[in-house]
């Protein structure tokens, strides 16, 4: 018998062998090709093999004829196990690849891809497909997440720009490249457009770390949320109408790198399953009457992408504008999008004007498919109120908008300041900019919590920033916010992570920090997440509550109480507060602390 060699698959990434994308991201001038002057993002070569989990959903691609009618057709593998450019046959005998897997011929560099499928049960002509079944596939990805390179999922196209949009918001700190595929024309038929894009996109995924959900079809790699379909039957089915491809492949492949986004470092893949269903699309058209506007306004409608003529206008009939003004009040969020298939909404028209004055959250230059995904997420995150929500929608979360033209216009004073550094730091930076972003990201996350910034605070959260770090002084964004007596946000940090008795450098809490500032609603906050004074804050308390009455600071004595301080206690003198307040002849102090050593007024302090 001669030497049985172990498996290949169990070699490399499947043996648990860890490593971080980026860490192969880049390939330097010695170590392969650069296309038309774009720096790749690249795997290294060497890497004996990479693996990828194909994930087969249903869809044209793989359907069969039944009658004259194409149906979802089961068993893609063996499908493909029949054609040499998709199974190195040779290969796969030689080491042994399990009965689902197979290897793709070696590429020009060298590498070898080999990939498994997984294939649904039942397959879905992609009609069919709703939020349920994106979870589902963001769900398997997770948990295949470790032992494979990419993901490559197999999806019919009438709604694959949906699928690729959505996908790109449940899809948390993706590290990894997933990619949407499928074809016009059945891959079994002798011409037809199914080959061609899943090998294009099985050979993207095996080769180039590009941690986002995209979409390839007609040689073209798309970012996910930036497509729609626009021809039901041509090859080129689909466009990006504002966003240039992240990737063109032909003789040669050219990666448009400075649009690809940064990977969320050292932060683990989040499946954002909470998504909103009661979301929709309304198309406005010429003469749409205001009852047809109010019917479908109602519940259980929770947020509604309105598609408007040109740069985001509508009828300037009063009886609509009340309609939508009446939704916006009841809570309903509207974002505003074009129906041109290219542009953006801007306020350059009184019509437009109208529709921003009544509550609508303005979309850029988002697709109907981008932001209605993006509706379903920030719908879906309970942890924010919905002044918020509507806030979020207008900023770059996923790649999916151009952002506003404001949010460039910059002071160094100004907190969009910080917040656009926090954006570069993640969005843009070589890996040599790591270790810079992981300095910086508490001290920029305190800056804006000091402000009380929200907006900028989950900008960095969403890029994968950690908001309970403290920065050099050992202070939290909570200890800022706190600081600054900002209810909301510490209400936010509370609820994304915040550290609520995490002492700073000089061994003071966020709740002693909010009692010295007199910030009654944090207070209660604070002790409502758990907060407490530390022996060592506690120690000097009973003179600073008789400092406190001598200079006849009333609220300074409620917030001490409020924290849970007993006021009868004495400073270093052994006198109690009441004691000094009578000896300082501040009668209504006096009264005040009395009443609430007999408990009758112990409400009021
Ligand atoms: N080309 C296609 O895949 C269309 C098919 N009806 C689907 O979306 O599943």
């Amino acid at each position: 018998m001669g030497r049985r060699m172990q498996p290949i698959w169990l070699q490399g990434m499947g043996a648990g062998r860890r490593r971080t994308p980026f860490g192969d991201s880049f390939l330097g001038p010695s170590q392969g090709p650069r296309h038309s002057g774009t720096r790749l993002v690249m795997a290294r070569s060497g890497d004996p093999v990479r693996r990828l989990l194909a994930i087969y959903t249903g869809g044209t691609i793989g359907m069969r004829n039944q009658d004259g009618i194409l149906v979802p057709g089961s068993n893609l593998f063996t499908a493909l196990k029949k054609l040499p450019m998709f199974n190195d046959e040779e290969y796969s005998r030689e080491h042994q690849l399990p009965e689902d897997t197979l290897a793709l011929p070696l590429t020009d560099h060298n590498q070898r891809i080999i990939y498994t499928i997984l294939e649904y049960d039942p397959l879905f002509d992609s009609s069919d497909m709703t939020i349920n079944e994106w979870i589902r596939i963001a769900k398997d990805i997770e948990r295949n997440y470790e032992q494979y390179f990419g993901f490559v999922i197999i999806h019919g196209t009438d709604t694959m720009a949906f699928a690729s949009s959505m996908l790109s918001f449940i899809l948390g700190n993706l590290q990894k490249t997933v990619i949407l595929t499928g074809a016009q024309v059945p891959i079994h038929t002798l011409w037809n457009d199914g080959r061609e894009n899943l090998l294009g996109s099985l050979l993207m995924a095996g080769q180039y770390v590009i941690p986002e959900v995209c979409l390839f079809f007609q040689n073209q790699l798309y970012r996910g949320n930036r497509v729609t379909k626009v021809d039901s039957q041509r090859f080129a089915a689909f466009c990006s109408p504002n966003l240039p491809p992240l990737a063109n492949v032909g003789a040669d492949i050219t990666v448009n790198h400075d649009i690809i986004l940064k990977a969320s470092m050292n932060k683990q893949l989040v499946v954002h399953s909470n998504m909103e269903r009661n979301v929709g699309v309304l198309r406005l058209y010429p003469g749409i009457t205001s009852a047809m506007v109010k019917a479908f306004l109602q519940a259980p409608m929770k947020g509604v992408v309105m598609e408007t003529f040109g740069t985001g206008n509508g009828p300037t009939n009063p009886d609509l504008l009340w309609e939508l003004k009446k939704a916006t009040e009841r809570g309903i969020v509207i974002v505003n999008c074009t129906h041109c298939l290219q542009g953006s909404v801007t306020s350059n028209y009184a019509a437009g004007m109208a529709l921003s004055g009544i509550g609508i959250v303005p979309g850029s230059d988002m697709t109907s498919e981008a932001a209605l995904a993006k509706l379903s997420y920030v719908l879906g995150r309970d942890d924010l109120d919905l002044q918020y929500k509507s806030k979020l929608l207008t900023k770059n979360l996923r790649g999916e908008m151009t952002p506003l033209s404001e949010d460039f216009q910059i002071s160094l004073r100004d907190s969009k300041f910080v917040q656009l550094i926090a954006n570069l730091l993640y969005l843009n930076c070589s890996h040599d900019l790591d270790a810079v972003r992981d300095s910086l990201t508490p001290t920029l996350a305190c800056a804006a919590a000091r402000m009380g910034d929200m907006e900028t605070l989950e900008a960095i959260f969403e890029l994968g920033g950690d908001l309970s770090e403290s920065d050099f002084d050992g202070r939290t964004p909570l200890h800022m916010a706190a600081r600054g007596g900002h209810v909301g946000t510490v209400q936010y940090l509370l609820r994304n992570g915040a550290k609520v008795n995490s002492c700073d450098g000089d061994r003071n809490s966020p709740l002693l920090i909010a009692v010295k500032g007199r910030h009654r609603d944090v207070i209660q906050l604070l002790k409502d997440a758990g907060a407490h004074l530390s022996p060592q804050e506690l120690q000097g308390a009973g003179t600073e509550l008789c400092r406190l009455a001598a200079s006849g600071d009333r609220d300074g004595l409620i917030a001490w109480q409020q924290a849970g301080v007993d006021l009868f206690q004495t400073g270093y003198d052994g006198q109690t507060p009441l004691q000094v307040a009578e000896a300082a002849g501040n009668q209504e102090l006096v009264s005040l602390l009395r009443e609430h050593r007999i408990g009758t007024r112990s409400d009021i302090l």
